[in-house]
């Protein structure tokens, strides 16, 4: 498929999540923008009477706090942070419901956290009524649920939730709207650089400079909306990134913004969650004949390819796997307690089923339990 027809199906797409950061729904005193609020709607409610479905993943809780709270800038503290959010949140919606209203459209909130995303029973709850919303013809308006979510799990920046709840409610695009037009070939403020048109695979990524540093009220910068497109186009979401006040032409299908292409086929929630949300309880170190293995895909962990073991788990955790030059190559449920791994290192499995018993030999961790794990960019 070429760039256009790509894009064109952002014209046709049913069911789009838009997420729009901080960045573009404030001021340069940092507190809401009430005109770029009513800019965005303006773009979501003609998609909408169009036909169209759409789940608004929005941040700009703790925006709209500073002002109400007398607070001078955005704190970094947490807990400031979650009280603004919590006093932003509702005044956020509000003026979400009031600019919908005019044309007609009701809007729901969604107050998610990681868990909600990812755990069996919250994530049901959470498809089911989204699902409902959009049957009823409302647009869901979503964030993170700042006030409750703790500091280790928290994802702190809008993009990778928008990601996940893309996948949750089976969206057809995404679009991620900040303040900069593009994904560039490195920081943008830098002289010289350039808007990347399309990113095809991660291999178009290499060399790419993207920094953790965001806008001032902005949290993750490029660095985990780069995360949030790996994880959508991972499990078969394309995503368009560029500037909010692109978002009209963005929806149209026209050549704005940064294009990427999906990179791998929908996968399922349990798999998703070991990829990008799992906190793992430590690491299993590989032998290079395991990192091989490993990568080539379909194959289990053996004991005989791991040669060293950190952390204190149970079997049935999530854990990394390292290759000898301490990359993390994958992620996996593992199916021993790290008590018991250190009597199995290296050693084969003929040999630990004679020596230590029959369900010694089985697999550290099993192939359908692992996911391999892209090349992580570091927060420059
Ligand atoms: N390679 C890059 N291309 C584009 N933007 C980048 C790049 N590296 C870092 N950035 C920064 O990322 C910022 C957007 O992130 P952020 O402030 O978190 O936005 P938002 O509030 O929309 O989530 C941009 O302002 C830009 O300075
Ligand atoms: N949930 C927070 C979002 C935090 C944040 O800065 O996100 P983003 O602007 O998407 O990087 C809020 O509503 O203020």
């Amino acid at each position: 498929m070429n760039a256009l027809s790509a894009r064109s199906q952002v014209a046709t797409a049913h069911r789009v999540v838009v997420k729009i950061g901080s960045s573009s729904l404030t001021g340069p005193d940092g507190h809401l923008s009430v005109p770029a609020l009513h800019a965005l709607v303006d773009v979501i409610a003609a998609r909408h009477a169009a036909g169209g479905q759409v789940v608004l993943v929005t941040s700009g809780a703790i925006a709209a706090g500073i002002g109400p709270l007398g607070l001078s800038a955005r704190p970094r503290d947490l807990a400031t942070a979650q009280a603004a959010a919590s006093v932003g949140q509702g005044l956020l919606v509000a003026r979400y419901a009031q600019a919908f209203a005019e044309y007609g459209i009701r809007v729901g909130q969604v107050l998610l956290t990681a868990e909600d995303t990812i755990r069996r029973g919250h994530y049901r709850n959470a498809q089911r009524s989204l699902e409902r919303l959009l049957d009823l013809g409302v647009v869901p308006v979503v964030n993170e649920n700042d006030a409750v979510a703790t500091d280790e799990i928290r994802f702190g920046d809008n993009d990778r939730l928008a990601a996940l709840v893309s996948h949750l409610v089976r969206a057809d695009v995404m679009v991620l709207l900040t303040d900069v037009d593009g994904l560039y070939d490195g920081p943008p403020s830098r002289p010289g650089t350039q808007r990347i048109r399309e990113v095809r695979s991660p291999l178009d990524l290499e060399g790419i400079e993207v920094t953790g540093r965001g806008s001032s009220v902005g949290t993750g910068g490029m660095l985990t909306k780069l995360e949030s497109v790996r994880i959508a186009t991972g499990s078969g979401i394309p995503v368009v990134l560029t500037k909010a006040a692109n978002a009209e032409g963005a929806l149209a299908g026209r050549e704005v913004g940064t294009w990427f292409a999906v990179t791998g086929k929908r996968t399922t929630r349990r798999r998703l969650w070991l990829a990008h949300a799992a906190r793992t309880r430590g690491r299993l170190e590989l032998d290079e004949g395991a990192v091989t293995a490993v990568l080539g895909g379909r194959a289990s962990l053996l004991p005989a390819g791991v040669v060293g073991v950190t952390g204190d788990f149970d079997a049935g955790d999530p854990v990394e796997l390292v290759a000898p030059d301490g990359r993390v190559i994958a992620r996996g449920l593992v199916a021993f307690d790290s008590t018991d791994i250190p009597d199995l290192l290296g050693r084969s499995t003929r040999e630990l089923r004679d020596e230590l018993g029959e369900g010694y030999d089985r697999e550290v961790v099993h192939r359908d339990d692992l996911v391999l794990v892209g090349r992580r960019r570091k927060a420059s």
